[in-house]
């Protein structure tokens, strides 16, 4: 009952008022797949995810725990900032086929530190990390989430991984027409 009026009280759901253990059972998955049809990020929503039947086994691209290593043995810390609540990214990236990313990193933040859109969540990390925003870099593929990092004086990088980006017309690639 907690949750449910916690995730009727995030946003604007269109749904109404429930009277039953039934209605009231309905109105939550009807709650949760609304929030999932539109990647909802809302803090409530995001710890459902760390209710899981069974164990999970996250997957990376081949680069991430050589790089994650590379910059521990320089000596940098590395953090995890995700809509995905803390909770649930323990879960999920407690296990992979290549390794356990917690064990290299130094802690998971999340939207209880705010969200990833806003810049005063950066600040919030820095100061909880003991270091300035100028000395972060933010790895995104989200560029509203760049923008707010780096309104906050942060270091971006944006990464598309399925994409080709493209800092200057210079570097454009116009596909051929024969
Ligand atoms: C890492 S736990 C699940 C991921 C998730 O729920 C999510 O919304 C991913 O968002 P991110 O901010 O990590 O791009």
């Amino acid at each position: 009952m907690g949750l449910f009026l916690s995730l009727q009280q995030e946003d604007m759901w269109p749904g109404n008022g429930v009277d039953d253990l039934q209605q009231m059972i309905q109105a939550v998955v009807d709650k949760v797949c609304w929030q999932m049809s539109l990647d909802g990020k809302t803090t409530m929503f995001k710890q459902l995810a760390a209710f899981t039947a069974r164990p999970m086994k996250a997957e990376f691209f081949a680069d991430v725990f050589p790089a994650v290593r590379k910059w521990k043995e320089a000596g940098m810390k590395v953090y995890i900032y995700s809509s995905g609540s803390a909770e649930a990214q323990k879960l999920i990236f407690g296990q992979s086929a290549k390794g356990k990313i917690l064990e290299l990193v130094d802690g998971p933040f999340d939207t209880k530190i705010g969200h990833k859109v806003e810049n005063e969540s950066y600040q919030r990390i820095a100061d909880c990390t003991g270091g300035s925003t100028n000395n972060i870099l933010f790895l995104t593929d989200v560029t509203q989430e760049a923008g707010a990092a780096e309104e906050a004086d942060v270091h971006v990088a944006v990464v598309k991984t399925y994409y080709s980006l493209i800092t200057s017309f210079s570097k454009l690639y116009l596909p051929s027409s024969t």
